[in-house]
């Protein structure tokens, strides 16, 4: 029987202590939206990721026929289009996740190619795979996370002025990394950098091999100045933040995890604030900590995780440190362009209601891109041009139809559907704008290499 390539999918759910719990938890209800005999929200019970794709750890469904949608595209490679079966394999490129983040994710880093193959090698059990995990994140809901190194001068403020950060990493090692750095700190010479890497890799790696007694002392000296001093904590957040927010999160995250490491893990990396529809990229290696928030993700199809703080999970500090790109920039580096999509056409009623279709697309991986279209009237419907690879649709809000060829369903937040290679792919909306300005959202996550 020839495969119409619309698929609506049963998706699996996790739960990862960190998620939201019960039915705040985006990941839970967007799992409960499609009948599944063995999916209930319980009220207490954590929710982290909704995963939408192939990768075995948690492999998404035909609703219809129960079939795995993995034995369906290796069944009929069509699905996937030639050209992505040939480059990946007869799996999809990527995995398209919901995250509801109740608390800190791990500290962590996803291994390039060729050291997830190492890791995967020697240890099958916390490395599942032996595949790259570039990702991409958006945000649903306001989200805040420690995404990838502070601008160096922002290091140096804080080992001047959080004495019980100075004291963790010894005044020769501080004294080492000021020395390397100062008056380089922006320098593009790459002599500059490549010592600038390796002084913030040593500082770093000193930093994430304390001995617990000296944790336990740094970190009641570090929380009695993050309650005491106000805004003027570290030395008033030094020229680009503002001391009460990092009095306030030192606050937080011990709330969540006492004395971790992570702790002072935060003053050497940035933390990063989106808005609703801000998204940013972390490549294979970069270093990063998601703290709140509901978020779109997709990345390459891995479930690889070096951890190193922030978690109960296994921790490999050794690999982590070594591994890190140890990169710095500052944030607004890290936030991703949000062009128009050009693959798509509006009726008159998508473009008289400022619908949109916006596009993330990072240039230096084929396994995946992601737009986001708000159909803001009932009556507004997007046609997307055709593409020469597969396609996973999710409605995060409102209700619609969604349409390939003469097949047509319907959509719905928490509805999630895989489209087949080539497919002409129509979506219509049946939800007005509400005042936050939108009607039906959908995200579309594709492999178009
Ligand atoms: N940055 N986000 C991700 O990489 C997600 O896709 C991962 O699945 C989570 O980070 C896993 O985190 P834990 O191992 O539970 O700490
Ligand atoms: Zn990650």
């Amino acid at each position: 029987m020839v495969q119409v390539p619309l698929i609506r999918l049963q998706c699996g759910c996790n739960s990862y202590d960190w998620g939201k719990v019960g039915k705040s938890s985006a990941a839970a209800r967007f799992a409960a939206a499609t009948p599944s005999d063995g999916f209930s929200i319980q009220e207490e019970k954590p929710y982290a990721e909704l995963w939408m794709g192939t990768h075995p750890s948690l492999p998404s469904k035909d609703l219809e026929t129960q079939r795995s949608l993995l034995e369906l595209v290796q069944d009929n490679q069509q699905l996937l289009g030639p050209t992505v079966a040939q480059k990946f394999g007869d799996k999809l490129p990527f995995l398209f996740k919901v995250l509801s983040i109740g608390k800190a994710l791990s500290i962590q880093a996803h291994p390039n190619k060729k050291l997830a193959e190492q890791l995967h090698a020697k240890d099958p059990k916390n490395y599942p795979d032996d595949n790259h995990k570039p990702e991409m994140t958006i945000a649903v809901t306001p989200f805040d996370g420690l995404c990838g190194f502070r601008p160096l001068a922002e290091i140096s403020h804080f080992l001047q002025h959080i004495p019980s950060l100075r004291k963790l990493i010894g005044e020769e090692e501080a004294k080492n990394f000021e020395s390397t750095v100062k008056g380089k700190e922006t320098s593009e010479d790459d002599s500059d950098v490549q010592a600038n890497k390796k002084a913030l890799q040593s500082v770093f790696t000193k930093l994430m091999n304390t001995d617990k007694a000296a944790l336990e002392s740094a970190t009641d000296e570090l929380l009695k100045a993050a309650s005491s001093e106000g805004a003027s904590f570290a030395g008033e957040g030094g020229p680009s933040n503002d001391g009460q927010e990092l009095a306030d999160l030192v606050v937080r995250l011990n709330d969540q995890f006492p004395k971790d490491i992570g702790l002072f893990v935060q003053f050497f990396l940035n933390y990063v604030k989106l808005e609703v529809g801000e998204a940013m990229f972390l490549r294979a290696d970069d270093i990063h900590a998601y703290l709140s928030g509901d978020i779109i993700e997709c990345m390459a199809s891995s479930d690889n995780v070096v951890r190193a703080g922030f978690t109960p999970k296994f921790k490999d500090v050794d690999t982590l440190t070594s591994m890190l790109t140890y990169s710095y920039a500052p944030i607004d580096k890290q936030k991703m362009e949000r062009p128009d999509y050009s693959g798509v056409k509006f009726n008159a009623t998508a473009y008289s209601s400022n619908s949109s279709v916006i596009e993330y697309n990072p240039q230096e991986i084929d396994e995946f891109a992601v737009v986001r279209a708000a159909l803001n009237k009932s009556g507004a419907k997007a046609t997307f041009n055709d593409i020469d690879g597969p396609s996973i649709v999710l409605a995060t809000k409102g209700k619609g139809t969604i349409s390939v060829g003469n097949k047509s369903e319907k959509i719905e937040e928490g509805s999630v559907f895989f489209v087949g290679s080539t497919a002409t792919l129509v979506i219509e909306s049946e939800t007005d704008a509400d005042d936050g300005g939108e009607g039906l959202v959908v995200f579309k996550a594709y492999c178009d290499p």
